[in-house]
């Protein structure tokens, strides 16, 4: 088990909350490795994630997250993007609240719709459904989200001044837990 400062970072949230972005920012202000799962599912199988879901379908793409993110978990000093439906799995959250810290990234309803054109063409699950299916997928998902260490929300609040703010209260914590 690492010590609290080692401990790595998880990124957790909805789909298009950041996780990717801010934890690449986080990373690099931080200088430590950045980890993003869906990346590496997307290697693995040498195909986008919107194709995994086509040729492999949905069960194999959460096996091999559920298999990188144990993996990943239990190495020190990562910060770690996982997917905005990772946390569905009580075995991932599990071990990702054991190991690591886990940051909730949100934002509202309202701020998430300016992004819905921009995910749309990447995003499986957001395919086929109306914008009140996906308002509603959006509120399911806040519950398997609610597990975490702690959340943050983005509404108004450029990339660098959320990197630069969860780093601020990550120092705080490394100073006041270690
Ligand atoms: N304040 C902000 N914080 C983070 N991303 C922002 C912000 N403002 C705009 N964006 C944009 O929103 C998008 C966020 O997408 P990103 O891929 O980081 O989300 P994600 O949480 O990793 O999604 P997924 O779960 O699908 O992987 C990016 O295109 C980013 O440029
Ligand atoms: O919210 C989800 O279920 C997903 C989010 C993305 O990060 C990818 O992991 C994939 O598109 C599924
Ligand atoms: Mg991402």
């Amino acid at each position: 088990m690492s010590s609290y400062r080692e401990k790595s970072i998880v990124f957790i949230g909805f789909m298009g909350s950041g996780k990717t972005t801010i934890g690449e920012q986080v990373a690099k202000k931080l200088y430590r490795d950045f980890v993003d799962i869906d990346e590496e599912i997307e290697k693995e199988y040498g195909m986008p994630v919107i194709d995994i879901f086509k040729v492999h379908g949905e069960e194999a793409f959460r096996s091999k997250e559920k298999e990188l993110i144990k993996g990943y978990c239990e190495r020190p000093l990562k910060i770690i993007s996982v997917g905005g439906g990772a946390f569905m799995n009580e075995e991932i959250r599990e071990v990702c609240l054991q190991n690591c810290i886990v940051f909730f990234l949100d934002l509202s309803f309202n701020a998430w719709k300016e992004r819905l054109t921009l995910l749309l063409p990447s995003r499986p699950v957001l395919q086929g459904k109306s914008i009140e299916e996906i308002e509603e997928l959006f509120y399911k998902r806040q519950g398997i989200y609610a597990d975490h260490n702690s959340k943050f929300t983005t509404d108004h609040l450029d990339i660098d001044e959320v990197s630069d703010y969860l780093i601020k209260s990550l120092k705080t914590s490394w100073d006041l837990y270690s």
